[in-house]
């Protein structure tokens, strides 16, 4: 897992780097920005092509005078250096990369409060006004540069993080934020800019590395952990000689309507192609033809109208329920009788979450160690309105506490929230996997490690990152425009053995 830490502790790593490495700061600063500039050259070869930097006058304007010099020794021809003195405050590394920049052929701009701002038309811009250091929304001569950036046609590269992009907390969707193309970061992503509110601000990101003290990071014991794939090689445990369909546990899935019986087969179909050793789908009567001939080998329970289908409880391993289930009176008869019949962990979903949130009488007969898979709508039903994506990371800590349940909040870098506070990000998946039906998928995929005997919080974890790993193995060396849930389905034993070997 790669800790994720918010800004206050990257200054302590950087801090703790300086003095345990030992390395001057102005060392490090200079490592930074090195570490920039190689990936700068490698994709932006063009040297006669008019690149400005606009620098701040704290330490990521060090850094961007630091970068103006690298890059000016790596041979680019049309640079110009523009510093924001907004304020009678600067940093030493400010001043000394300063000092080392006037002594080069660079033509360099002083701004001050008032003045005209400078005229960009076409290039790159290089934005090293404000990084993390950022301590109040942007305001006056700060905000209206920045305004400015945002109306020219530029190719907009920030250093670190867009100026006045909070590395965590609460982002206000009417401040004011450069818009980059791209954020070349250092050491590891901030924990905001794997929330949907980064989006219209980071256009790509690149992650290089500056060589902060990598023990001290873990010793801070981060709740906010980014999932790689080194931990799923871990966790994810081999077929072994002599198992058979028992060893790897039977799974009821309780899903779909006459109209939505694609959610049925979606999900069970996932589990079965995720291992589950048994599938058995509880569906509605006239889906049955559906579902033995899409999936022969899920057996099935068929619920007749209105009538509670008579259920071995105790025989199944697991049970997700909600894909397409829809919320009449007999869908909310079922869910209940789930609830009070089966005290092992469950997957909740979809219209099961529904509900839930028009009946929290049921949560306490919600098994603990359960997993609920909410998208973003689906969360605010259950748990109320939210204005940012900060606010539900905390409303999903209490309540995964509160209630003793794994929640799955999905989007680009799903968050699975456990009972004992800790946030994992998922680091797999892409846009091609934007289509109806893929979140059923992802209920089939848990409710088959839950049935294999993975705890709910590995279920989680392992969940999330082979369905998104399966979506990328497919879109992206084929560049597929859109990966349908179906396709994604057959590639998971793909990807699953891919990341065993
Ligand atoms: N050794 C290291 O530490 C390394 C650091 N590195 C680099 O340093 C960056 C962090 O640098 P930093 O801490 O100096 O802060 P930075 O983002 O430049 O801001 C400067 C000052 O701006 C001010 N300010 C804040 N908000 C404001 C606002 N809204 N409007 C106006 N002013 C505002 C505030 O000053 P104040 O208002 O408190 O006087 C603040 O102190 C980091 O992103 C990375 O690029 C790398 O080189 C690796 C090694
Ligand atoms: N733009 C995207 N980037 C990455 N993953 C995505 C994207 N869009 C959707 N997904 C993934 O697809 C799934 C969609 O779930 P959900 O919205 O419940 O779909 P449905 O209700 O249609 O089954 C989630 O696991 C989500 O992470
Ligand atoms: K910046």
């Amino acid at each position: 897992m790669l800790p994720l830490l918010l800004a206050s502790q990257i200054r302590e790593a950087d801090a703790h780097t300086v003095a345990h490495e030992p390395i001057a700061s102005i060392d490090l600063m200079e490592r930074a920005s090195k570490a920039f500039v190689g990936w700068f050259v490698n994709h932006f070869p063009d040297k006669n092509k008019n690149i400005a930097i606009y620098c701040g006058t704290g330490n990521n304007g060090g850094d961007g005078v630091a970068i103006a010099r690298m890059l000016y020794d790596h041979g680019y021809e049309a640079l110009s250096v523009k510093i924001a003195r907004f304020s009678s405050r600067s940093t030493d590394e400010f001043d000394k990369n300063l000092a080392r920049l006037k002594r080069l052929d660079v033509p360099l701009t002083e701004m001050e409060n008032g003045d005209d701002l400078p005229e960009e038309s076409n290039g790159i811009v290089i934005d090293a006004l404000l990084g993390t250091g950022l301590n109040k929304p942007l305001e006056g001569e700060y905000e209206k540069l920045v305004k400015y950036l945002n109306s020219v046609k530029c190719t907009m590269v920030a250093v670190d993080i867009p100026t006045g992009f909070f590395a965590d907390g609460e982002i206000d969707p009417d401040a004011t934020i450069l818009k980059a193309d791209l954020v070349i970061t250092f050491q590891q992503p901030k924990i905001n800019f794997l929330l949907p509110e980064s989006g219209p601000y980071i256009g790509c990101l690149e992650v290089v590395h500056i060589g902060l003290d990598e023990k001290f990071i873990r010793s801070l014991n981060s709740p906010y952990q980014l999932v790689e794939e080194k931990d799923i090689r871990a966790k994810l445990k081999h077929r072994k000689r002599f198992t058979n369909k028992g060893t790897y546990g039977h799974a009821l899935i309780i899903a779909g309507q006459p109209e939505t019986m694609g959610a049925a087969l979606l999900s069970s179909s996932a589990c079965a192609y995720a291992g589950a050793g048994l599938t058995t789908a509880c569906i509605p009567e006239n889906g049955l033809i559906a579902l033995n001939n899409h999936q022969p080998e899920v057996m099935a329970i068929v619920r007749k109208e209105k009538e509670l289908p008579d259920v071995d409880w105790p025989k199944f391993s697991t049970i997700a329920i909600g894909p397409g289930l829809g919320k009449d009176a007999a869908s909310l008869k079922l869910f209940t009788r789930v609830l009070a019949s089966f005290d092992r962990p469950v997957v909740i979903d979809a219209d099961a979450i529904n509900m839930l949130a028009s009946n929290p009488d049921l949560w306490k007969h919600v098994p603990k160690g359960s997993i609920l898979t909410p998208h973003v709508k689906e969360f605010d039903r259950l748990f109320g309105e939210h204005k940012s994506w900060w606010q539900r990371l905390q409303t999903g800590k209490q309540q995964a506490k509160n209630y003793d349940v794994y929640i799955v909040l999905k989007n680009d870098y799903t968050i699975t929230i456990t009972p004992v506070e800790k946030f994992y990000f998922n680091s797999t998946s892409n846009a091609a996997m934007a289509s109806g039906g893929m979140g059923d998928v992802l209920t089939g995929i848990i409710a088959a490690l839950l049935a294999q005997k993975y705890s709910s919080e590995d279920a989680c974890i392992i969940g999330n990152y082979i369905h998104g790993k399966a979506g990328d193995e497919l879109a992206l060396p084929n560049r597929m425009y859109a990966v349908l849930p179906g396709r994604l389905i057959t590639q998971l034993p793909v990807t699953m053995v891919k990341l065993m070997a």
